[in-house]
């Protein structure tokens, strides 16, 4: 399988249409691949805490358009990474109310269609930001690709490994990770991505930001770790493209050779005192 991490360099100096329209005709251009990832909240930037209003999108809106042509014309797999998306409005709620806010991303087939849409579960900012801006999804979500199962998580979830753990224990072999991560904890972001894949034994396919905005630098450093948590391919600090091929059927053999998964013990008592 080949996969293709598109590392956007998120920078206010563009407008989210001058983006969207770039963005497209780089995946367009990623025909070949069989899977293109995007990262977190690529329109608006994950910082930009006061746009992800303004920037709010109903899920059919026009990054969900572009995204699914684009996904359509290259022929590919498309994690078009997440958008700040408005839900409707409650029947009951009055004039002038308005949906809840998510982080929503979305997964496109090559035919355009779309194959999943998750609300990031864990929201980043404790008091502040998106954890209060934004509603908290409840479901976890796995697309099944014709070679592997993709688990699919949001940047502030790679820290919790119970997700990660629901989505193995559904099928998923291929965990793909939109983000939006600071640079100021960039070794937190490698650290984690091979944690999550060396105790699931899947596939880690991590895709970030690159560029500066609401005067957050991200990170960069896109990474896809092997089931045995050796990286196979690591981006730099600016907007790149990475590509990669990989074997998904090595995660059937690495968990066959190396049980460990088997060995899980559920559901213990908590200590005695
Ligand atoms: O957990 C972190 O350090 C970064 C998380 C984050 O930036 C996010 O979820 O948007």
């Amino acid at each position: 399988m080949r996969a293709s991490l598109i590392q956007i360099g998120v920078d206010e100096d563009e407008s989210v249409e001058a983006r969207r329209a770039r963005v497209a005709s780089l995946v367009r251009e990623q025909a070949g691949a069989d899977l293109v990832v995007l990262p977190e909240l690529w329109t608006t930037g994950a910082f930009a805490y006061e746009s992800f209003a303004t920037g709010a999108e109903p899920l059919r809106g026009p990054t969900y358009e572009a995204m699914a042509e684009a996904a359509r014309e290259a022929g590919v797999w498309l994690h078009a990474g997440s958008i700040p998306e408005r839900g409707e409005a409650p029947a009951d709620g009055g004039p002038g109310a308005e949906g809840p806010l998510c982080n929503t991303s979305l997964v496109f087939s090559p035919s355009g269609a779309l194959a999943a849409a998750y609300r990031k579960i864990h929201r980043f900012g404790f008091d502040k930001g998106e954890a209060v801006l934004m509603g908290a999804g409840d479901t976890l979500v796995t697309v099944p690709l014709p070679d592997t199962t993709l688990g699919v998580a949001t940047c502030y979830d790679l820290r919790f490994p119970e997700l990660f753990r629901g989505l193995v224990d559904a099928g998923a072999e291929t965990l793909v990770v939109p983000a939006g991560w600071p640079e100021r904890r960039r070794s937190h972001w490698t650290l984690l991505a091979q944690a999550r894949a060396v105790e699931n034994q899947a596939f880690v396919l991590a895709c970030g930001t690159a560029g500066t905005h609401a005067g957050v630098p991200q990170a960069g450093h896109s990474i896809v770790v092997d089931p045995w948590g050796e990286v196979l391919a690591e981006a730099g600090p600016d907007e790149e493209i990475l590509t990669v091929d990989f074997d998904p059927a090595r995660v059937a053999r690495t968990r066959e050779q190396f049980p460990a998964l088997k060995d899980r013990v559920l559901g213990l008592p908590p200590p005695t005192v």
